[in-house]
């Protein structure tokens, strides 16, 4: 298989790739995370994903790179990451008691060849007292994590029930890139 590039800085990322590619390097792509006015909140994921999968495509032709990106949407308000404690106060409290989506949307490019796709996972967050939100801001768990919350760590305490892949909300929908990565590269993983 050709050297397989994972184009982000997201540790989580680095190591659930580990499942599926055994040996890729980590070039984290730099680029400007606006997003179009009037894009889709359902579509933004995939749009940044596939800005940073080209950001560093465009200077190793040869590899495989796989841009990844990660957004919490709750209505039509796409939440990032928290700017400060009172961002996060405000996120928590829109998510309070409510189901959410998380998109995480891949995209891979070789050269000129390109593919991308999105995940949705269903989150249903229990009903937050404002001293169970202070708590966890205090936590420092928040801050590099769209929406403001890791449901890798404390964050699981906040949820009722999620329906989807639980790796796609942490930031990689490992079992469905094993396959588009299996198909764009005619490369046989282990399932
Ligand atoms: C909702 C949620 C998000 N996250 C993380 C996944 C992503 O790392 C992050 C969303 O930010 P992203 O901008 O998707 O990714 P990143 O800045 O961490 O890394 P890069 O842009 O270099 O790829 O939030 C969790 O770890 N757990 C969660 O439960």
């Amino acid at each position: 298989m050709k050297q397989v590039i994972l184009a982000s800085a997201s540790p989580r990322r680095q190591s659930l790739l580990k499942l599926v590619v055994p040996d890729f390097s980590v070039y984290p792509a730099d680029i400007d995370e606006q997003l179009p006015v009037g894009i889709q909140a359902c579509d933004a994921a995939e749009h940044l994903a596939k800005q940073k999968a080209a950001a560093i495509a465009a200077d190793y032709p040869d590899s495989i790179v796989i841009g990844c990106d990660t957004v919490v949407v709750i209505g039509d308000q796409i939440l990032g990451k928290p700017t400060d404690p009172e961002d996060c106060r405000r996120m928590m409290h829109l998510l309070s008691g409510k189901t959410h989506q998380v998109y995480t949307g891949v995209a891979l490019q070789q050269g000129d060849r390109r593919r991308s796709f999105t995940v949705c996972t269903d989150v249903r967050f229990y009903a937050l007292s404002d001293g169970e939100i202070d708590r966890y801001i205090a936590t420092g768990e928040p801050f590099d994590k769209a929406g403001g919350y890791g449901i890798q760590g404390l964050g699981a305490l906040l949820i009722e029930e999620i329906c989807g892949d639980y790796y796609n909300v942490v930031g990689l929908p490992i079992s469905r890139l094993l396959r588009e990565l299996a198909d764009f590269s005619e490369w046989s993983g282990s399932v």
